[in-house]
């Protein structure tokens, strides 16, 4: 997908909500788990009732992983459901991958080609080679941890490297990749008020921050210090959306969550 049709679709939902398909066989509604892929049916019904407020779904693989090859299948039909019914709909696989150059191009193969997957989040420790694997592919997107949400956040990315914060580095330095266009980046909405500065290095990037609700960050916050004039935010929520009921009306529920976050945002967008 490209960035203008991302943009196109916030602006016509007037929503840059990502909801984050965390799924948890211990979260879910009990009626569940005696389905085949009981994964898979909360996903869909999920999709289903909250795909017109959003403007992406980002799975975070741990979820799918930690149920092994069962997990993966969920995955594989999650994303294909969703580029077979709702293709205007930005997909993220939250992997956190990177690694040497070779094997970042398998990474980069898996995420895009083989599930088809529109953007992935990388770990930028390892540096260019193991980041520009992934820029190589045209309309696809590459998120970039920047300024994680967690307090561990502390301990590396706000030290001082070359005189900056480690931080700014990764933003800047970044900005020096082949195919640089396709990046996006990582910074929690806990760290709302870092995004001045951040905004200074990277004006329009598109940001993928989550950390709203269950972590207690602030959506007007983000909006205040983030928003930039092409919006430039996806702002994500897992646990406050798809765990809003463990009852028989949990996606009912999930759209009710949804539309209170589109309502703001919506509003957000009119301030501008
Ligand atoms: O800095 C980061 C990077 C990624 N995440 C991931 O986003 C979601 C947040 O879930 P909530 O339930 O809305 O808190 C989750 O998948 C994290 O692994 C993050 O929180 N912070």
């Amino acid at each position: 997908m490209t960035t203008q049709f991302l943009v196109e679709q916030i602006q016509k939902k007037e929503s840059f909500l990502c909801i984050g398909l965390d799924t948890d066989l211990d979260k879910i509604p009990k009626h569940l788990l005696d389905q085949d892929d009981p994964i898979f049916a909360f996903n869909k019904a999920i999709i289903d009732a909250t795909h017109h407020l959003c403007v992406a779904y980002k799975p975070n693989t741990a979820f799918y992983e930690a149920y092994g090859i069962k997990g993966w299948q969920a995955l594989e039909k999650t994303i294909d459901y969703l580029n077979s019914n709702y293709p205007e709909i930005f997909t993220i696989a939250d992997a956190k991958r990177g690694d040497i150059g070779n094997t970042s191009t398998r990474y980069a193969k898996a995420f895009f080609e083989d599930l088809g997957f529109d953007s992935v989040t990388i770990a930028p420790y390892m540096g260019r080679d193991s980041v520009e694997p992934f820029l190589a592919f045209k309309d696809k997107h590459t998120i970039l941890l920047a300024l994680t949400s967690n307090m561990g956040a502390f301990d590396f990315q706000t030290k001082m490297v070359n005189g900056r914060e480690l931080y700014k580095e990764v933003l800047e330095v970044s900005k020096s990749y082949e195919n640089s266009e396709n990046l996006m980046y990582v910074v929690g909405a806990t760290k709302a008020t870092f995004l001045t500065e951040i905004r200074k290095i990277i004006p329009e990037s598109f940001l993928l921050v989550p950390g709203v609700g269950a972590q207690g960050g602030s959506l007007s916050e983000v909006c205040k210090y983030g928003m930039s004039k092409n919006v430039g935010l996806l702002v994500n929520s897992s646990r406050g959306i798809i765990y809003a009921s463990d009852q028989l009306d949990f996606a009912q529920a999930s759209a009710e969550k949804a539309k209170e976050m589109q309502l703001e945002m919506s509003m957000e967008l009119k301030k501008r």
